[in-house]
């Protein structure tokens, strides 16, 4: 499942499309002074023609007896007005027009764009939101100071219906109705009114609600009597309002488990188990007993651990400036293959080789007094920042070598399946972005600093399924994790037995 992640831009990686857009802005003020200039020639020169223009008008006969002036009107009207032609076909601030061309490659692209507007879906239905309140920036009984104008929910209207989801859809677009069209285009270009109406007739149709489609299809025929699109349109909707209705609306998507899955295990209200402790680790390693660790059971059964402090702000800053770095650059060099079918993860990662940077070396020892697992063969740490409404779907980290021969081949390589998970948070999260545990029950908020334990295995090297989790859509904030993913392979002589549940413990195979 983790191959399936996708690389939409996280809250990170789109810090440099802010400078991006004051250039863009500065651009069009360069071109809008291009045609100030052209603009004020032109009214300057009228001015100056029809001062003479009102000389000959006042006595045409008096002012043609002039020689002069009579030369001077033929050849102003044979010449100057085969200029001006010229003139007023000359293209404006045409250098302006190829700026823009050139940083059109650095603009997010059609992706992009479908990943934000799944973002906003998610959160909205993550956690069951009010689409008014999230349009007015109220998210989760939060008032945050930004809205939706009607244009950006045009957009995920639009986005909705073209991923099969008119239902959504109209949900979004009827809001768009009571709230005033303010947009940041000139109203030639922006989305018109007609417009709306027709995607949300389009959507209507789409949620076999049919005479709701064609009352509004015919008002954009009332807006636009010559369209011939919206009058074939119409006549569509009439001849499905003839036939009987399709049962199955597809309205579902492949990913609504998971969604569902999700939606129970971030819900607020849910609580942790209760009876558990708080103590010192002054044991895994001798090492602890003069530098012992604090430890929070989040749960026993499968034992989760929060580890407290064990990252310092300044080993965090490190990490994220590191990481921040490698993204952008991955970013503008090679454009990366966008898997937009499945947005299983939306997040930007980064990895860290642990024995590059005396950093990397130093946490990697501390893993080890956490965890008492030999680290030698486990992965490069990787450092992920999440997007707007970012999540990590409900997954396992073991790839479960011991069912799976077809997997094991690559097992030697490896290091052996993933017996355990430290899972770093570098920063806290405003709202949102919880660490699930959806079979266990669990909930986990990310608090910089500290890092969460579990293992992904039984003791028999099983995978546990007990250790499903997912990563909560993020409402707001910059959510920043970093990873480890320890093997099997070289805990051979060191793995601690855990003790075993009842007979009933779940097993894959
Ligand atoms: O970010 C999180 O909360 C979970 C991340 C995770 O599950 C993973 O990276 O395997
Ligand atoms: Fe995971």
């Amino acid at each position: 499942e983790e191959q399936k992640s996708t690389h939409s831009l996280s809250v990170v990686t789109m810090v440099p499309l802010v400078n991006l857009e004051e250039k863009l802005i500065d651009n069009l003020e360069e071109y809008a002074k291009a045609m100030d200039h052209k603009l004020q020639n032109i009214r300057r020169n009228i001015q100056k023609m029809r001062t003479e223009n009102k000389k000959a008008q006042l006595d045409a006969i008096g002012y043609l007896s002039n020689p002069l002036n009579g030369f001077s009107l033929v050849r102003r009207l044979h010449q100057d007005w085969a200029g001006w032609r010229q003139y007023m076909e000359q293209p404006v601030g045409a250098s302006k027009i190829r700026n823009l061309d050139n940083l059109r490659s650095r603009l997010p692209c059609k992706e992009d764009l479908h990943d934000a507007c799944e973002g906003l879906v998610r959160i909205q239905g993550n956690y069951e939101l009010n689409i008014t309140d999230i349009i007015r920036g109220k998210l989760q009984g939060r008032q945050h100071n930004a809205s939706m104008s009607a244009i950006d929910i045009f957009a995920v209207g639009n986005y909705l219906l073209n991923t099969s989801r008119p239902a959504s859809a109209i949900q979004w677009l009827q809001e768009v109705v009571i709230h005033s069209q303010e947009s940041f285009l000139p109203a030639e270009i922006s989305v018109k009114e007609v417009e709306f109406l027709k995607l949300l007739a389009l959507a209507h149709k789409g949620n076999q609600s049919f005479p709701n489609a064609l009352a509004l299809m015919e008002s954009c025929l009332k807006l636009r009597p010559h369209d011939a699109d919206l009058v074939r349109k119409c006549r569509e909707i009439e001849e499905l309002m003839g036939t009987p209705l399709n049962a199955t609306l597809k309205d579902e998507k492949k990913s609504y488990l998971s969604l569902k899955e999700m939606a129970i295990a971030c819900n607020v209200t849910l609580k942790n188990p209760a009876g558990l402790h708080c103590f010192y680790n002054f044991n895994t390693t001798s090492f602890l007993r003069l530098a012992p660790l604090k430890v929070e059971q989040v749960g026993l059964h499968p034992q989760v651990l929060l580890y407290h402090e064990v990252l310092s702000p300044r080993e965090i800053t490190s990490i994220i400036r590191i990481a921040t770095q490698r993204m952008k650059v991955a970013k503008t060099t090679n454009k990366v293959k966008t898997n937009s079918k499945t947005h299983y993860r939306t997040a930007k990662y980064h990895w860290i080789v642990k024995e590059m940077t005396k950093l990397g070396r130093r946490i990697k020892r501390r893993i080890g007094d956490m965890t008492g697992f030999d680290l030698q063969s486990s992965e490069s740490y990787q450092v992920i920042n999440y997007a707007i409404g970012g999540h990590y779907g409900p997954h396992y980290d073991f790839f479960n070598f011991s069912t799976d021969h077809s997997k094991r081949k690559n097992d030697y390589r490896t290091g052996g399946d993933r017996i355990a998970t430290v899972l770093f948070y570098l920063s806290d999260v405003e709202q949102g972005g919880a660490t699930a545990f959806p079979t266990a029950r669990y909930i986990v908020y990310p608090r910089a600093g500290t890092a969460l334990f579990w293992h992904n295995l039984d003791t028999e090297g099983n995978g546990d399924l007990l250790s499903r989790h997912t990563a909560c859509a993020v409402i707001s904030g910059s959510k920043w994790v970093m990873t480890e993913w320890i093997r099997e392979r070289s805990q051979i002589f060191i793995r601690p037995c855990l003790p075993r549940k009842n007979t009933t413990s779940p097993r894959l195979g």
